[in-house]
């Protein structure tokens, strides 16, 4: 395997050479015969009828990157929230030189969880370890009145269709619904939420499925709207041979919810470190993420009623105990409250360092669209004061200190002039 960034890697193959074309979602049905009709498409749409719309699956079998995509949707929500497809799928990756290429991990079986992914290098920290483009993306909410082998036969049809199927076929399954086909099974098994314009949708990433869960995890994900695709970034320093986890349950819950959360919605007991720890442990964590979930509370109305000095020494001490319970990348967006409060007591240095903490949030995960652009011309617009005003706090400081030391001397000599004429 090369060491080079492999370009083939980062933004894949069979690049739609069609522009995308709106009514293609829209209009063409299950009726239309004509493959040029399809674009982006390298399938005939295949749709069963509901009672209000049908529903369809949309497939390019070669894009991305060579295992294709197939999204279930009704021709209505593709075409007002899908309009992200106007943006070809294999757009490179944003920041090719933060991704590590080939791939620093693998997979093997880990005891108590199926199989797994261990890094095989040294990880660091805010790098990225994985960039997945989604095999099968499905709306949330399924039409009422379909029949649940119509919809079976959808989501084999999905599969199916891919240029690789047996990609997503070779992945674990639980088998925990009698009546659940192998294809429902594998997607209660591997499938995240995702969110896309404000509109639920499952999805399923190949090579994401084998991360595991962890309470504690050394990674996130982060999922673009813009490529429908999930990248997997380090959250800290990540050893070779240790398993890299990512956490599939909210922020800020408790053990017993989480407990709960990962039965119900996964389907399994979590094995991670923290859950096989002693009942100290446990509730020792239990306690940082109740107090973290108070000063969530209180933090911002401390700052809202000007209490600056008290909302900072709780925001230093909750970000201690975010850092502590690897909540980290959850939490980014209480960072613009120090930021603002330091800005406020005329602590410079520390707004700045929080600003820099919130840019990075923003750019540093490649935020798309309108929203995230103008929030990181603001961010930057704000960094530069800050850097200027520090530069001249600094200088002013400075000229300060050469008066003062003028001024001594000159009232040494003065005492001087007075001790000698006395
Ligand atoms: C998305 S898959 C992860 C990869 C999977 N272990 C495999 O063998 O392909 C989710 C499944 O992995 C297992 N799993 C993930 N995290 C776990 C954990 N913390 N404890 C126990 N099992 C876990 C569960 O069986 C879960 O249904």
């Amino acid at each position: 395997t090369s060491e080079l960034p492999d370009d083939d890697e980062l933004c894949g193959r069979g690049l739609p050479t069609t522009p995308f074309d709106r009514t293609a979602l829209t209009t063409i049905g299950p009726y239309s015969y004509d493959p040029s009709a399809w674009s982006p498409w390298t399938h005939r749409p295949y749709c069963i009828e509901a009672n209000e719309e049908p529903w369809c699956v949309y497939t390019n079998a070669a894009s991305p990157k060579g295992h294709g995509i197939s999204i279930i949707t009704t021709p209505e929500i593709a075409g007002s929230t899908l309009n992200i497809l106007e943006h070809p799928f294999d757009q490179k990756f944003f920041a090719p030189e933060k991704i590590y290429l080939p791939r620093p991990y693998k997979v093997v079986d880990i005891p108590g969880k199926g199989k797994g992914v261990v890094a095989t290098q040294k990880i660091e920290k805010g790098k990225a370890i994985l960039v997945d483009h989604a095999s099968i993306i499905a709306a949330a909410e399924y039409p009422a009145d379909v029949m649940r082998e119509e919809v079976q036969d959808l989501l084999a049809t999905a599969v199916n269709r891919l240029g690789e199927p047996e990609k997503v076929l070779r992945l674990s399954r639980k088998g925990r619904d009698e009546g659940a086909t192998e294809i429902e099974d594998l997607l209660l098994t591997n499938s995240f939420t995702v969110g896309i314009q404000g509109k639920e949708f499952i999805a399923l990433f190949a090579d994401l499925s084998r991360f595991n869960h962890d309470c504690k995890p050394n990674a996130f994900i982060y999922f673009s709207e813009t490529t429908l695709a999930m990248t997997v970034w380090a959250s800290r320093d990540i050893e070779p041979g240790e398993e890299i986890s990512i956490t599939y349950s909210a922020a800020g819950l408790s053990s017993k919810e989480r407990r709960e959360t990962l039965e119900k919605v996964w389907g399994f007991k979590c094995q991670c470190s923290l859950c096989t720890s002693s009942p100290e442990v446990i509730k020792e964590s239990d306690d940082n993420r109740a107090q973290i979930r108070a000063y969530q509370g209180s933090i911002p109305n401390l700052a809202q009623e000007g209490k600056f000095e008290e909302a900072l020494k709780q925001a230093e001490h909750m970000f201690e105990l975010v850092d502590e319970e690897a909540l980290t990348d959850q939490m980014s967006d209480m960072y613009e409250y120090p930021a603002r409060m330091y800005y406020q007591i005329g602590n410079l240095e520390k707004a700045l360092e929080y600003t820099l903490k919130v840019k990075r949030e923003i750019d540093g995960f490649g935020v798309p669209g309108k929203y995230g652009q103008e929030k990181l011309r603001a961010m930057e617009g704000i960094i530069r004061r800050l850097e200027k005003e520090i530069v001249e706090k600094k200088e002013r400081e400075e000229q300060f200190k050469k008066q003062a030391k003028l001024k001594g001397k000159y009232g040494k000599a003065q005492r001087m002039v007075i001790n000698i004429s006395q």
